[in-house]
């Protein structure tokens, strides 16, 4: 996964994003270092008496807003207005996302916003998709959705913790494996062959889903639509 952006960079475009977020609104709350600097100007907003619910995406996510003092709800219970999210890479309208393990729960929150904005630092955008893909599997189907993503080319590597023995466990109870397909022509026919595959509960390809992308910098922010 990229990490090389300054943590200048990803300031300024969660800050830039969390200015979207209006009175009354629900808002989904994105994983990773990019999305908790939204999460923590939404928190300041909050603080001066904006009145929104957000819809974390991860543990990680709501532990913050709750730091943040942000009123959290359920997605069962509200429909979300805007979800604001980091990648950990953007080609064209595309990301991957997963670098945290929260991509199962990001993709359901941020594809049933009305709008969905996208933060990054400029590290994240590439000319094609070409990081590993994430893939959440039950974990009976390690091995099986393994053998599947080898037969579609790409090279499955189990997550493993880097501060415990053993795999990385999602907030879902599954294992991920990290898929490196290399360069990506066709990321829409590869979302739907890793979606078919029995075992997968999601994989972090983010088709098309995103309106609009903050790139955040040293010396300001770049907002661009990704998709009409
Ligand atoms: O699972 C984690 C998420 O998809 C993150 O949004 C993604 O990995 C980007 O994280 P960061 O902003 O820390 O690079």
């Amino acid at each position: 996964m990229k990490q090389g952006g300054s943590d200048a960079a990803k300031q300024a475009a969660g800050e830039s994003a969390a200015e979207a977020v209006e009175d009354g609104m629900a808002v989904g709350l994105g994983t990773g270092s990019t999305a908790a600097h939204a999460i923590r100007a939404i928190g300041r907003a909050v603080d001066a008496g904006l009145d929104v619910v957000g819809v974390p995406t991860s543990f990680q996510s709501r532990q913050l807003a709750r730091d943040c003092g942000i009123p959290l709800a359920d997605l069962d219970d509200v429909s979300v207005d805007l979800a604001i999210d980091g990648a950990d890479e953007v080609a064209g309208g595309n990301l991957v996302k997963g670098g945290g393990a929260a991509h199962a729960r990001e993709k359901i929150v941020d594809a049933s916003a009305d709008r969905f904005l996208v933060v990054a630092d400029p590290t994240k955008e590439a000319e094609s998709l070409s990081v590993p893909v994430p893939v959440e599997v039950l974990p009976m189907a390690r091995s099986t959705v393994a053998e599947a993503v080898d037969d579609l080319g790409g090279d499955p590597t189990l997550r493993r913790a880097e501060r415990k023995d053993g795999p990385v466990v999602t907030d879902n109870g599954n294992l991920v494996l990290d898929c490196d397909f290399g360069p990506i022509d066709d990321p829409a026919a590869l979302a739907s062959d890793l979606a078919a595959l029995p075992g997968v509960v999601e994989h972090g390809l983010f088709v098309d889903m995103a309106d609009e992308i903050h790139v955040g910098t040293t010396d300001g922010v770049t907002v661009r639509a990704l998709s009409e």
